[in-house]
C-alpha cells in the first residue's frame, strides 16, 4: 500500500471520528432538561422555590410534572426528585456520577464548615473522611455502643422522672451524652456541660442559617466579597459568629480528648480507636478531629427531633401507644427496664417507631446531591454541577408504595403473627440517604430510637395536655422547615405508670456500668 493511501486512510478517519463526536455533542444537547415550570428570564424559577414546607412544594410539581423536576435559578440547575426509584437509579445505581454536593458559599466557606464530611464534594478527601466514619459505625451496631445507650436511656429517664416538662431537654441530653462519649470518650456533666453549651451554640448557629440557599450568597457567590459593614451584608456578621462557633467545636472536645489519651485515662471512642490505628490515612490528627466534629452536628439535633416526632405520634395515636404498653408488660414486666435483647419481642413498637420516621422524617429532603458529569436519563439531560434534591417525605407518603399514606398504620410493617415483615417497605429505604453518602449513623440512630421509646413507654404514661375545656389537645402533625425538619412545639404529660415503675427508674442509675 502507498504512503498517499495511508495518508487518505489517516484524513478520512480523523474527518469521520470528528463527524460522529460533533453528531453525538449535538444530539446531547438535542436532549431537553426534565419537565417543570417555566423559568423566567434571567432568574429563571426563583419565585418556585419554596421557603416553607419545601417537601411539601416539591410533592405539588411532582404531581404536575411527573417524578423528576427541572428547576433553573439564575445559573444552577435543580433536579428534584419525587420518586424512590428514580432516587435509587441516580443516586445508588449512578453513584459514581451523583454523590457530590452542591457548593455552599454560606455554610462553607463564610460560616467555615467545609471540614464537616456532610458538606464535603466528592473526591479523595470526602473519602478518607469517610472511612474513619465507617470503620468506627461498621454496617452495624456493636455492643459497646449498646451499652452507652443503656447507660444513658437510664439517666434520661431518671431526668424525666425528676422533671417531666422539661423532657425534650432530658432527649437532647441524653443524645449529645452518647455523641460525646462515642466521638470524643468524653463523659458530660448531668446538666450545663461547657462542651454541650459550645456544640449546641455551633449547631444552633448552622441550623439557624436554614437550608442551603436560605442566603442570597448562595445563589450570588460573588456576594462572599462584600464586607461586613456594607449595608445589606448582615450576613456576614452571622457568618462571622458561626465561623468561631465552628473552630470551638472542632477544635475543643478534641484538645480534651488528645490530653485524656496522654495521660491514659481515655474512654474507647472514634479518637482513640482511630489514633491507635495503624493505618496511617485513618490516623492523621486533622481526619479524626473533622469526623469526631461532625458527628455532633449529624447526630444531635436528627435523633432528637426524631424521637419528638415518635412521642407526637403516640399522642396522636393513643391507641397504639396503649397497644406498645401491653407488648412491653409481656416482653419485659415491670420488675426491670428495657435491655436491648428485648428487642426481638417488641416487633409492634418498632412498627410504631418504623411509622413515625415515616410519617414525620426529620430530613424529609435529605441533603442535597450533585452531579460531577453530564448524564442522560429516561431521555432527559442532567448537567454537571445539577444540584440534586431527593423528596423523602414524599417517597415515604408515595400511596403505591405506602398505602393509606397519611393514616398511623403500624400494621403495614407486621406479618399475619405480628412480627416485623421483612418484605415489607421501610423508611430506611430513603429517610437516610442514598448511596455513597448514606448515613453512616443509621443503625446507631435506630437503636436509640428503641432504646428511648422503649424506656420511655414501659415506665411512663403519656398524655395530652387538657385545654380549659377539659378536652385533650391533640398535637398538629406539623414539623418545622430547616436543615432538620422538628415537629412543632406541644406539650406531653408524662407520668409513671405506677409507684414500681418509678421506683425502678430511681433505682436504675445505681445499675449503670
Ligand atoms: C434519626 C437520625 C438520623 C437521620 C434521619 C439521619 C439522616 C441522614 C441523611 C438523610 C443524611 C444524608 C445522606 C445523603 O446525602 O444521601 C445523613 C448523613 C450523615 N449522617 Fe445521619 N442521620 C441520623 C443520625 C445520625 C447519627 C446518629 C450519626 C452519627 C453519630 C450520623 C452521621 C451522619 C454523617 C457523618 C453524615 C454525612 C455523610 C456524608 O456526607 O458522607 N447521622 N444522615
Amino acid at each position: 500500500m502507498s504512503s498517499s493511501n495511508t495518508v487518505v486512510e489517516v484524513i478520512g478517519a480523523t474527518a469521520a471520528a470528528l463527524c460522529l463526536a460533533t453528531w453525538l455533542w449535538r444530539e446531547r444537547n438535542r436532549l431537553s432538561f426534565p419537565p417543570g415550570p417555566r423559568p423566567i428570564p434571567l432568574l429563571g424559577n426563583i419565585a418556585d422555590i419554596p421557603v416553607v414546607k419545601q417537601w411539601e412544594a416539591y410533592r405539588d410539581l411532582g404531581t404536575r410534572y411527573g417524578p423528576i423536576v427541572h428547576l433553573q435559578v439564575l445559573y444552577r440547575h435543580l433536579v428534584i426528585v419525587n420518586d424512590a426509584e428514580v432516587a435509587s437509579d441516580l443516586c445508588e445505581k449512578r453513584s459514581a456520577v451523583y454523590s457530590g454536593r452542591p457548593p455552599l458559599p454560606m455554610i462553607s466557606d463564610l460560616m467555615g464548615w467545609s471540614w464537616n464530611i456532610g458538606f464535603m464534594d466528592y473526591g479523595p478527601v470526602w473519602k478518607a473522611h469517610r472511612r474513619v466514619l465507617q470503620r468506627y459505625f461498621g454496617n452495624s451496631i456493636s455492643s459497646q455502643h449498646t451499652s452507652l445507650l443503656r447507660k444513658n436511656t437510664r439517666l434520661f429517664l431518671s431526668d424525666v422522672l425528676a422533671v417531666p416538662s422539661k423532657f425534650e431537654d432530658y432527649i437532647r441530653r441524653a443524645a449529645a451524652a452518647n455523641v460525646l462519649t462515642m466521638a470524643y470518650g468524653i463523659d458530660i456533666a448531668r446538666h450545663g456541660d461547657p462542651l454541650v453549651v459550645l456544640a449546641d451554640k455551633a449547631s444552633n448557629s448552622i441550623i439557624a442559617a436554614g437550608l442551603p440557599g436560605s442566603f442570597a450568597v448562595d445563589w450570588f457567590p460573588f456576594l462572599k466579597h462584600v464586607p461586613e459593614w456594607f449595608p445589606g451584608a448582615g450576613f456576614q456578621r452571622i457568618a462571622r459568629e458561626s465561623r468561631a462557633l465552628s473552630s470551638g467545636m472542632k477544635e475543643t472536645p478534641y484538645t480534651v480528648a488528645k490530653e485524656a489519651v496522654r495521660e491514659g485515662r481515655a474512654h474507647a471512642s472514634l479518637v482513640l480507636d482511630s489514633l491507635n490505628s495503624s493505618d496511617g490515612d485513618i490516623s492523621s490528627d486533622d481526619l479524626i478531629k473533622n469526623s469526631a466534629g461532625a458527628m455532633y452536628l449529624a447526630a444531635v439535633d436528627t435523633i432528637t427531633a426524631q424521637i419528638m416526632s415518635f412521642i407526637m405520634a403516640m399522642l396522636r395515636n393513643s391507641t397504639a401507644c396503649r397497644k406498645v404498653q401491653e407488648e412491653l408488660n409481656r416482653a419485659v414486666g415491670d420488675a426491670r427496664l428495657p435491655e436491648y435483647a428485648d428487642r426481638a419481642q417488641t416487633p409492634f413498637l418498632d412498627a410504631c417507631i418504623l411509622e413515625s420516621c415515616r410519617l414525620y422524617p426529620v430530613a424529609p429532603l435529605g441533603v442535597p446531591h450533585c452531579t460531577s458529569q453530564d448524564d442522560e436519563y429516561r431521555g432527559f439531560r442532567i448537567t454537571q454541577g445539577t444540584t440534586i434534591i431527593v423528596n423523602s417525605w414524599a417517597i415515604l407518603r408515595d400511596p403505591k408504595r405506602f398505602p393509606d399514606p397519611d393514616a398511623f398504620k403500624p400494621e403495614r410493617y407486621l406479618d399475619a403473627n405480628g412480627r416485623l415483615d421483612p418484605s415489607a417497605e421501610y423508611p430506611s429505604v430513603t429517610m437516610f440517604g442514598w448511596g455513597r453518602r448514606i448515613c453512616p449513623g443509621r443503625y446507631f440512630a435506630d437503636s436509640t430510637l428503641w432504646f428511648a421509646a422503649a424506656g420511655l413507654l414501659s415506665c411512663f404514661d403519656l398524655a395530652c395536655e387538657l385545654d380549659v375545656n377539659g378536652k385533650p389537645i391533640i398535637p398538629t402533625e406539623e414539623m418545622h422547615s430547616g436543615l432538620v425538619a422538628v415537629p412543632a412545639p406541644f406539650s406531653c404529660v408524662i407520668t409513671p405508670r405506677s409507684e414500681k415503675h418509678a421506683e425502678l427508674v430511681r433505682t436504675a442509675q445505681d445499675d449503670i456500668e
